[in-house]
């Protein structure tokens, strides 16, 4: 049987919010009917969902890609955009989600579970949205925003319901090769077991999976040999089942003795306690059922060993089975004491209710009461002024700059939200830096709408916000100072021009024509 794939870095990314559509309605004799744009459409999440034909994540481990559909753009005639489609993605029961860093997002048992792996963007409002008593004919509509983009770690823990676990050649692949039609290596080396294998097997009417753990050591648990690596896969395991070797050629080992070093393991291995629900229901390694399968009874030596070992280990309180892989011998009975371990095992998981982890706490942690924070930075020794909060960084991503009145929207939404007596507050003064967002984001050269702004901001209708004005339009004082230096300038100009002519330079008609280049400005 093939390997199977229990871990994969998966990049996911929601779908794009359609943007907004900017929109007049034109009707035969009433030319400007009043905006029409529609909204864009969100886009699509991504989806992991716990299906049963899914056994495995070999399907992302080859494209471990994928993006939702994004939203469609908003169109005239009040359209909205379509949705961007929902993608899917089909995962094993007992999947783990984490990021790259370890934390574990979501714990996907029972069927039908759910975690939205990467939301989808929102569709921008168009121009139709935006419109408003004091906004009649919005000129601009929003920008959709992209959807999340993450890498998450999807983990199988282990699919098998039972795993056996014995010293390196024990015996374990040989079982799991005589029970069920798996085929993994067997050798009689130890470590032959690089990865699990896993074998279907069929007991009466219980179908239920094995895997063989590698060969445990000493030490395992601390990351000795092999098994340290492999105990993880143990850990969804209903039940264990000890394999001991009878036949042993080393001298210094005995099945009891093995036991107990695979028991010390089994007992210092810690549980991931975050996978536990909130009744902390995961049961430690060492106190999960185990079964104990004397193997290699077929061997004269290990028939005695088994008879010898056996009241012993009943008397611990095992059930013992005395096995041949070779000869088959005992399988049968093995094999439904097993089946009736994991029906009981699954009675119980069918009636728990689906289990995630609580919903992702997405970073949010920057936003303080007022929905945005103020980090004071330095850049180039110039002082830099941080906006950080969920809703600015979308505002931001919604509008367009190029055009003035989304600018200006913007610049009101912003306001409103408090962010400019904030920066007040936090020292910014005009001319200072802002940036909206981590990263290089946004940067705006901070202008004030100076003291008594919002007074002004509630007075001004939009389409003649002075703010945006004062980006590209001189004041009026400025531009009568201007209009004055060019009057200078001009008279100057006729001066020298007078002079010249005085002086014979010029013939009269030329001079008059060449002489005249900014008369037209004139008032
Ligand atoms: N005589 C006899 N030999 C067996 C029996 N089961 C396994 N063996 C032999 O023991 C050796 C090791 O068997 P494996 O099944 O590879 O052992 P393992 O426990 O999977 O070992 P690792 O993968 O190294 O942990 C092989 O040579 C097998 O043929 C048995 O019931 N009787
Ligand atoms: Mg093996």
């Amino acid at each position: 049987m093939a390997s199977f794939v229990d871990r994969v870095v998966l990049h996911v990314s929601g779908g794009a919010g359609g943007h907004g559509c900017v929109s007049v309605k034109r009707e035969k004799f009433k030319p400007l009917g009043g905006p029409d744009g529609g909204n864009g459409g969100d886009g699509g999440d991504v989806i992991l969902r716990v299906d049963g034909q899914t056994t495995t994540l070999l399907d992302y481990h080859h494209a471990p890609h994928r993006h939702a559909g994004n939203g469609g753009p908003g169109m005239g005639d009040w359209r909205a955009g379509k949705t961007g489609e929902t993608l899917v993605l089909s995962v094993p029961e007992g999947t783990v989600v984490k990021t790259k860093d370890g934390k574990v997002l979501a714990d996907l048992v029972g069927m039908g579970a759910e975690y939205i792996a990467a939301a989808g963007g929102q569709g921008g409002l168009g121009n139709a949205s935006l419109s408003s008593q004091k906004r009649k004919a919005p000129g601009f509509a929003l920008l959709g925003t992209p959807g999340d983009e993450r890498d998450i770690v999807l983990e199988l823990k282990s699919i098998a319901d039972i795993a056996l676990v014995g010293f390196p050649s024990a015996g374990k692949s040989s079982l799991i090769a005589a029970m069920s039609a798996a085929r993994p290596k067997i050798a009689d080396y130890p470590f032959t077991t690089l990865i699990p294998n896993l074998g279907v097997v069929q007991a009466g009417d219980v179908r239920f999976t094995v895997a063989d753990v590698p060969g445990l050591i000493e030490g395992a648990s601390e990351g000795k040999g092999l098994g340290h690596h492999f105990l993880r896969h143990v850990e969804r395991c209903a039940a264990l089942v000890h394999v001991l070797d009878c036949a042993a050629l080393e001298t210094d080992r005995d099945p009891l003795g093995d036991l107990d070093v695979i028991e010390a393991e089994l007992e210092k291995y810690e549980v991931d306690m975050s996978y536990a629900g909130a009744d902390g229901d995961v049961v430690p390694l060492n106190q999960r059922p185990r079964l104990v399968a004397l193997n290699k009874v077929d061997v004269p030596d290990g028939r005695d060993m088994a008879e010898f070992v056996r009241p012993e280990l009943e008397k611990r309180g095992y059930r013992v089975f005395e096995v041949s892989a070779a000869s088959h011998e005992g399988l049968r009975e093995l094999g439904f004491a097993m089946a009736a371990i994991v029906a009981e095992a699954r009675k119980a998981v069918e009636t728990a209710p689906p289990r995630v982890a609580p919903p992702v706490v997405r970073p949010r942690s920057v936003n303080a009461k007022g929905g945005f924070t103020i980090r004071r930075e330095e850049r180039n020794l110039e002082p830099l002024f941080r906006v950080l909060g969920e809703k600015p960084v979308r505002w931001v991503q919604q509008t367009d700059f190029t055009n003035d009145e989304a600018v200006g929207y913007l610049a009101d939404r912003l306001a409103k939200l408090g962010v400019e007596d904030q920066l007040f507050k936090a020292g910014a003064k005009p001319g200072d830096a802002v940036v909206i967002g981590e990263g290089d984001g946004v940067v705006f050269d901070w202008e004030p709408t100076m003291i008594g702004g919002a007074e002004l901001l509630a007075a001004s209708p939009r389409g003649s916000d002075i703010r945006i004005e004062e980006f590209s339009r001189p004041t009026r004082n400025e531009k009568r100072e201007d209009h004055q230096k060019r009057k200078d300038a001009r008279a100057a100009a006729r001066a020298e021009l007078e002079a010249e002519r005085k002086a014979g330079i010029w013939t009269e008609s030329v001079n008059y024509k060449h002489s005249r280049p900014t008369s037209g400005d004139d008032d």
